[in-house]
């Protein structure tokens, strides 16, 4: 997902070009104090005009109890983008209070209720605490992503490269997300500069579970796509193994072996998913 700041036409107008899944149009942070309401504009008319060649269109809004979060969502929900990012979200209560706005606002343009939906940020030890909550809270609700440096600000310490200091919110995110089958999305890199930092991030966080990364620059996308795109091997073995499960399972095996491994249940159902990321189908033996 390519962050975009929401008050720069050149990056919104060419930030469908770079290959990312997903562009995220930023009215917080990226965006100076005295220039919210000029960037909630020009959000809203790039939004019309520009084309963003199918990527997911995503846009972050200001918190609801800043001066700036009513009016972002006054101007956004009519547009029904795929979907709104709440940054800071902490309680189940506040999160409530913004999807009963988001609703409303639904209503009076007569829009339905579950077409744009609802990224949740964690950014504080407290979101972290109530992730699942917050996470399992409405069906609207279809990622949880990390903020890590404001998280960091908010536990006082340091974020340093190794990332030790959100290892244990980055954990619990991700398995509120799998206990309510939705994404998990992870922080920012911050130095554009450094590849090789990028991309062992982007390893460690896809073994731990996310199933993406938001970027600040067009050059990270490509590390960030090519560490989540299963490789050649990975593909061909999970093949095997999904061949081999349709055929044991004709003749009634439900284990077997494939390259002198044991292959049970589980093992097939991370095969299939390697296959449903590469986009290919087995054919069932009948
Ligand atoms: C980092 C840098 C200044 C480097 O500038 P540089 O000038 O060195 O970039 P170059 O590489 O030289 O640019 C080459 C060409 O790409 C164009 N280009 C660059 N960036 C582009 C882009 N993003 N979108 C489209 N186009 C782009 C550029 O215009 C140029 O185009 P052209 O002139 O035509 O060649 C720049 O990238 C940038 O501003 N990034 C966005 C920063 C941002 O959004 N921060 C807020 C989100 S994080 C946050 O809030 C923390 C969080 O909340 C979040 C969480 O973790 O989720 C938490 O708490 O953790
Ligand atoms: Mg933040």
């Amino acid at each position: 997902m390519l962050y975009i700041p929401g008050n720069n036409p050149a990056m919104l107008q060419q930030g469908g070009v770079y290959g990312a899944d997903s562009v995220l149009l930023d009215l917080e942070d990226a965006v100076a104090l005295n220039q919210k309401d000029a960037a909630r504009i020009l959000v809203r008319n790039m939004l019309k005009e520009v084309d963003y060649y199918g990527c997911e269109i995503t846009i972050r809004v200001n918190h609801i109890n800043t001066p700036f979060g009513v009016a972002d969502l006054e101007e956004i929900v009519p547009l029904q983008p795929d979907a709104l990012r709440l940054p800071k979200t902490e309680t189940v209560e506040e999160l409530s209070k913004v999807l009963k706005i988001i609703e409303e606002i639904e209503n009076r343009y007569g829009l339905a209720h579950d077409k744009m939906k609802i990224h949740v940020m964690i950014e504080s030890a407290l979101g972290v605490q109530n992730v699942y909550e917050l996470a399992s809270h409405s069906p609207r609700i279809d990622a949880i992503t990390i903020g890590g440096q404001d998280l960091t600000a908010d536990m006082q310490i340091e974020k340093s490269k190794d990332n030790y200091g959100i290892d244990y919110a980055r954990k619990r995110i991700v398995m509120a997300s799998k206990a309510t089958k939705i994404d998990a999305m992870d922080t920012v890199y911050a130095d554009v500069e450094d590849e090789e930092g990028l991309r062992e991030e982007t390893a460690y966080i896809k073994k731990l579970g996310f199933t993406g990364k938001a970027v600040i620059n067009p050059r990270q996308i490509s590390i960030v796509n090519e560490v989540f795109t299963p490789t050649d091997t990975e593909i061909r073995k999970a093949y095997r193994i999904v061949k081999a499960y349709y055929e044991n399972k004709a003749k009634d095996l439900g284990v077997f072996a494939v390259d002198g491994k044991m292959v049970d249940a589980p093992v097939v159902t991370r095969a299939m998913h390697t296959l449903a990321l590469a986009d290919i189908e087995v054919e069932p033996v009948k």
